[in-house]
């Protein structure tokens, strides 16, 4: 893989596909830790003399323009930390791009709309991601990927564009490679990995992996729900994958064949109603046995007592990895299971990797200073899958 180091970039169109996949909240910034982890990248092409065009998606969109993903605040956050204007282009590859990228000096830094305003950047169809790759590889000479929180994705501007141009990794994904190859090469032990947040169907996957792997296995989040019920408890109206249900009780019962500890919750802070987040209005929140959740309330956190057991069974640990909130953390209510955690990775001498967007959100907007941790990635799936030894589609396209 090259480098920016590499690369001929003075006076040239450099393509930049970065994470900025930020947590918002009525159109301001909740935490800029994606944007501060792209700056050093994108500093030193500008220093180099490059027309730097910065690109990312945002949120979920549905493949058109929808404003409340809009990355016009990320470009207003992106000039400060740079210290200098960044143009922002209303479209992808519309005019606006095109006027934008050819307005550019030498440099300077452009950022595009949300690449996933286009049906074509996560099209499962070749050709019609190919179609936007080419219009995309229209805007610039060069390519540089530095998106580490997306490369598990076979997106057009993660994986179809880099083939279209002279390309090479930046500085973040190098960073996070590396910490991450220390996972995956003689782990210290116990190595436990904590396991929440919400993207349930795209993680239950990697437990397959982290079975042969892990000593212990601590599950919170949205995730815990799919395991209690596949334990037979019922879980009202909590966060569920009902298809998933066999493959977890099969992970429950390959875990106890090979000695690996799984730890679920004993309790959970449930309510009535997902909680308002813009408001943080009172949730009126009720502790509850994680096996006796009745039906019109949903978990939401996991409860005290599993969050002192938690604590308790990363103690020892030499090794944590982990990803995904254990609750809806956002809200004050439902914040406390993951502040408990938290609180254990970093009094802890072990080797801590926190990764995802809202996990790293998580402990800064907790009040947890970074150096309390060994590393926080900027990438939640993107990292399980490169610890799950899966060829990551960014990565293997940035390859010569
Ligand atoms: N029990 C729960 N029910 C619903 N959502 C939850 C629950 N626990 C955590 N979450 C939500 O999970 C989200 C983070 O999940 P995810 O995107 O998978 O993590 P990451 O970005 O760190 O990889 C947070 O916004 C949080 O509110
Ligand atoms: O937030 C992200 O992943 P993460 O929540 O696993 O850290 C990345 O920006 C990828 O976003 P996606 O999961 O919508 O493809």
């Amino acid at each position: 893989m090259k480098t920016i180091d590499d690369l001929q970039v003075a006076g040239r169109r450099v393509f930049v596909r970065a994470d900025l996949n930020v947590p918002l909240a009525d159109g301001t910034i909740t935490d800029d830790g994606r944007i501060r982890a792209a700056v050093p990248t994108i500093e030193k092409l500008a220093a180099a003399g490059a027309r730097v065009v910065v690109a990312s998606h945002l949120g979920r969109p549905k493949g058109a323009p929808d404003p409340q993903y809009s990355l016009a605040p990320v470009a207003e956050r992106l000039g400060e930390l740079l210290g200098r204007p960044v143009a922002f282009a209303a479209d992808t590859v519309g005019e606006s791009a095109r006027a934008t990228v050819e307005g550019l000096a030498d440099g300077e830094v452009a950022l595009l709309e949300n690449l996933r305003f286009n049906a074509g950047e996560t099209s499962k169809d070749d050709a019609e991601r190919g179609a936007f790759a080419d219009r995309l590889a229209g805007l610039a000479e060069v390519y540089v990927g530095d998106g580490f929180g997306a490369v598990h994705r076979k997106h057009a501007s993660v994986y179809d564009l880099p083939a279209r141009l002279p390309r090479a990794a930046g500085g973040l994904i190098a960073t996070e490679v590396g910490v991450l190859e220390q996972l995956t090469e003689n782990v210290s032990r116990p190595y436990a990995v904590v396991l929440g947040g919400a993207k349930v169907s795209d993680k239950l996957g990697v437990i397959d992996h982290l079975l042969a792997r892990a000593d212990r296995i601590l599950i919170g989040g949205g995730m815990a729900y799919t395991f209690l019920k596949a334990q037979g408890h019922e879980v009202g109206d909590s966060l569920l994958q009902e298809d998933q249900v066999p493959a977890v009780r099969e992970y429950l019962r390959r875990a106890a064949e090979l000695g690996v500890e799984f730890v679920l919750p004993v309790d959970v802070v449930a309510a009535e109603e997902f909680p308002d987040l813009k408001t943080k209005a009172p949730a009126d929140p009720a502790v509850l046995s994680a096996d006796a959740i009745p039906a019109g309330r949903q978990g939401l956190d996991i409860g005290p007592e599993t969050g002192a057991l938690y604590a308790a069974k990363l103690a020892d640990a030499a090794t944590v990895f982990w990803n995904g909130p254990m609750g809806v953390f956002e809200h004050p209510d439902f914040a406390s299971g993951t502040r408990a955690v938290a609180r254990a990775l970093a009094d802890s001498p072990a080797f801590t990797v926190v990764g995802g967007g809202d996990s790293a959100a998580a402990v800064r907007t907790l009040g947890f200073e970074e150096s309390a941790f060994g590393h926080i990635s900027t990438g939640g799936g993107a990292s399980l899958e490169y610890l799950e030894g899966k060829t990551l589609p960014g990565l293997a396209a940035l390859e010569d």
